[in-house]
C-alpha cells in the first residue's frame, strides 16, 4: 500500500511556506556571491552524470525542508512498495515493476508470490536471437532476401520510446533503416510505406493492449500493402512480430505466436521501452546496446533506491519541481537538450510526466487543493533560443528548465560542439543573471546612443534574471548514460506523484476520447445528416461530410 497524506498537511509543508517568503525576494546570484560553496554543495554526480541544481532559488534550509517534505510523505515506504512488487496501481490494480525489465542483478521480484525474473530473462533472450538473426541477416524474407528496413507501428507509449531511444542513440545504427507508424492519419504510414519494399520489411506490431484504434488500423494497413505485393498469408510470419501482453488478439490478427514477444500488464504503457516494445531499438541499436542501455537504467534504480535523499538526483530533482509547482505556482517545466539526437526527449516525457502526474484527484478519490504535475514541453538547444526563449528570459511566467548536454559529441565537426556548449552555459548563467538596468545603459552608451534614446530603450533590454534552471551534463551520449537519465526522470516523476498524493500510474484520462470517437465513427460512415450532438459538433460534422 502507498501511504496516503496530504503534503499540505505536513510541518514541513508549513516551513516551507514561510520560508517561501523568505527566500522569493532573494535574488540567486546574491546566494552565489554570499556562498562560495555553493557549487559543490548543490551538485550531485552520478557516474558520467552531473547534475548541477545549484542555480536553483534554493539555500540550506530549503533543502532541509524539502527533504523533510518527503520524509514526512513517507517516501521511503513508497519506493519499498514499488521495487518490492505491491499493488501500487491502485485504480488498475497492478503492481508497477519496468524496474523489473532491468534488473540486470536477477534479485527475485515477485508478483502474486512467483518470482518475474525468469519470464523477463526469457523474453529479452528471445530479443536477443530475433534482434541478432534480422541484423546479421540469417533472418530472410519470403524471397530469401534480408531485412533492410524495420517499421515499428504503435501509438504513445508503444512509440514514443522507441522512436526517441533509437533517434538518441543513432549513433550506434546498425545497418537496418527504421520507421516509426503512429497517426491514424493515413498519411503517415503511406508516406512511410512509399520507399520500401515488402519484400525486405519487417513490420512490428507494438500495442500492450493490441486493441487500440490507431495501431490496428495501421497493422491492418501494413498487411494489405504486404499481400498486394505479392505474398501469401504464409508469407506473414516472416514479416510481422507482435509487441504485446495479449496473446488471443495477436494470434487472431493472424501473426505466428512464435514472433510474438511478450510482457505483463505490470509495465505501464509510458515505461515500456524496457520491454518487448523496446525490439525496435535492439534492431536499430544491435542487441548488446539494448542491454547497456537497461544497464543503465539498473544502475540508476539501485541508486534510487538506496541513496540518502541529500545525495538521490531523482529526489531532489523531483523536489526542485515540487518548490516550483507548489510555491512559486510555476505552470510549465521545460526540458531542453544541447544535442540534435536528443530531439525527442521532451517529448517522450511529455507523456511519462503528464499521463503520469495529470491527474486532479488524490488517492482517497477526492478532488486536490494544490497543483499536481506540470506541462513538460521543450526542444533541442540551440533551436529554442531563436524560438520561445524570449519568453523564459523576459515572460511574466517562471519555467524551471532543465539543461542537458553532452561533454562530447558524436559527431566532433570542427567547432560546432564547442560553440554549443557556449550556448549552453551561457544561457542558464544569463538565466540566473539577468541584466540590470544600469548594465543596459553602460552597453547602450558604448554603442555612441544619445541620453534620450538610452531612456526610452533601456527597460526593454532589461532582464529580470533569477530563473531557475538544472544542468545535467553528462560525459557523452551512450546507451548506458541515455539509460541512466531515462531512469532519473521516471523516478523523478514517481517521487512527485507520491507527494501530490496521485496515482501516476493509470490513465483514466485518455479513455473518453477513445469512447467519444467510437461513438461518432459510425455516424461518419453514412451520409445521414446528424442531429445527436450540440449545435457545433452538428454543423462540424455535417460540413465535413459535405466536403468530403
Ligand atoms: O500499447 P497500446 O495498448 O496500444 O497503448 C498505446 C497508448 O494508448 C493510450 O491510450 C494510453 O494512454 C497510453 O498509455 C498507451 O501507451
Amino acid at each position: 500500500m502507498l501511504p496516503n497524506i496530504d503534503f499540505t498537511t505536513t510541518q514541513a509543508y508549513e516551513y516551507l511556506t514561510d520560508h517561501f517568503t523568505e527566500l522569493e525576494a532573494k535574488q540567486l546570484k546574491d546566494l552565489f556571491t554570499s556562498d562560495s560553496e555553493r557549487f559543490a554543495k548543490f551538485s550531485l554526480y552520478f557516474e558520467d552524470m552531473l547534475f548541477d541544481y545549484s542555480k536553483n532559488r534554493i539555500d540550506d534550509k530549503c533543502i532541509a525542508l524539502l527533504i523533510q517534505l518527503a520524509k514526512e510523505c513517507r517516501l521511503n515506504d513508497a519506493i519499498a512498495a514499488m521495487f518490492s512488487g505491491e499493488v501500487i496501481n491502485a485504480t488498475e490494480q497492478r503492481p508497477v515493476l519496468h524496474i523489473a525489465l532491468r534488473n540486470q542483478s536477477n534479485t527475485p521480484i515477485l508478483v502474486d508470490g512467483k518470482d518475474v525474473m525468469p519470464d523477463v530473462n526469457g523474453v529479452l533472450q528471445h530479443m536477443k536471437e530475433f534482434s541478432e538473426a534480422v541484423i546479421s541477416g540469417e533472418w530472410k524474407g519470403y524471397t530469401g532476401q534480408q531485412i533492410t528496413d524495420v517499421v515499428n507501428i504503435g501509438i504513445g507509449g508503444s512509440d514514443l520510446g522507441p522512436v526517441m531511444v533509437t533517434e538518441a542513440l543513432k549513433a550506434y545504427k546498425t545497418r537496418l533503416n527504421l520507421h516509426f507508424v503512429s497517426n491514424v492519419d493515413g498519411t503517415h504510414i503511406a508516406e512511410t510505406l512509399k520507399d520500401l519494399n515488402p519484400e525486405t520489411t519487417l513490420f512490428l506490431i507494438a500495442s500492450k493492449t493490441f486493441t487500440t484504434q490507431e495501431t490496428m488500423a495501421n497493422a491492418n494497413s501494413a498487411r494489405e500493402w504486404f499481400l498486394k505485393g505479392g505474398a501469401a498469408e504464409a508469407d506473414i510470419a516472416k514479416h510481422f512480430a507482435a509487441l504485446s501482453t495479449n496473446a488471443t488478439a495477436v494470434e487472431k490478427f493472424g501473426i505466428d505466436t512464435a514472433n510474438m514477444f511478450g510482457f505483463w500488464d505490470w509495465v505501464g504503457g509510458r515505461y515500456s521501452l524496457w520491454s518487448a516494445i523496446g525490439l525496435s531499438i535492439a534492431l536499430g541499436v544491435g542487441f548488446d546496446n539494448f542491454e547497456a542501455l537497461l544497464g543503465g537504467a539498473h544502475a540508476m534504480d539501485n541508486h534510487f533506491k538506496t541513496t540518502e535523499f541529500e545525495q538521490n538526483i531523482p529526489v531532489i530533482a523531483a523536489l526542485m519541481g515540487v518548490w516550483y509547482n507548489n510555491f512559486f505556482g510555476a505552470e510549465s517545466q521545460a526540458i531542453l537538450p544541447y544535442d540534435q539526437y536528443m530531439h525527442r526527449f521532451a517529448a517522450y516525457f511529455q507523456q511519462g510526466d503528464m499521463e503520469s502526474n495529470g491527474k486532479y484527484v488524490d488517492r482517497n478519490g477526492n478532488p486536490v487543493e494544490y497543483s499536481t504535475g506540470p506541462i513538460i514541453w521543450g526542444e533541442p538547444g540551440t533551436n529554442g533560443q531563436h524560438a520561445f526563449y524570449q519568453l523564459i528570459h523576459q515572460g511574466t511566467k517562471l519555467i524551471p528548465c532543465d539543461f542537458i548536454a553532452p561533454a562530447i559529441s558524436h559527431n566532433p565537426v570542427g567547432e560546432h560542439h564547442t560553440l554549443l556548449l557556449s550556448n549552453f552555459f551561457a544561457q542558464t548563467e544569463a538565466l540566473m543573471n539577468g541584466k540590470t538596468y544600469d548594465e543596459v545603459v553602460t552597453e547602450l552608451k558604448a554603442t555612441g546612443k544619445t541620453e534620450e534614446e538610452i531612456e526610452t530603450l533601456a527597460p526593454f533590454k532589461v532582464f529580470e534574471g533569477n530563473r531557475p534552471t538544472n544542468s545535467i551534463l553528462l560525459k557523452e551520449i551512450t546507451p548506458r548514460s541515455l539509460g541512466s537519465l531515462i531512469a532519473m526522470y521516471e523516478h523523478k516523476i514517481f517521487v512527485q506523484g507520491i507527494i501530490w498524493n496521485i496515482y501516476s500510474f493509470d490513465q483514466w484520462g485518455v479513455e473518453l476520447g477513445k469512447q467519444l470517437a467510437g461513438k461518432i465513427l459510425p455516424e461518419l460512415r453514412t451520409e445521414d445528416k446528424i442531429e445527436s450532438h450540440d449545435s457545433s459538433t452538428n454543423g462540424l460534422i455535417n460540413q465535413f461530410k459535405e466536403w468530403r
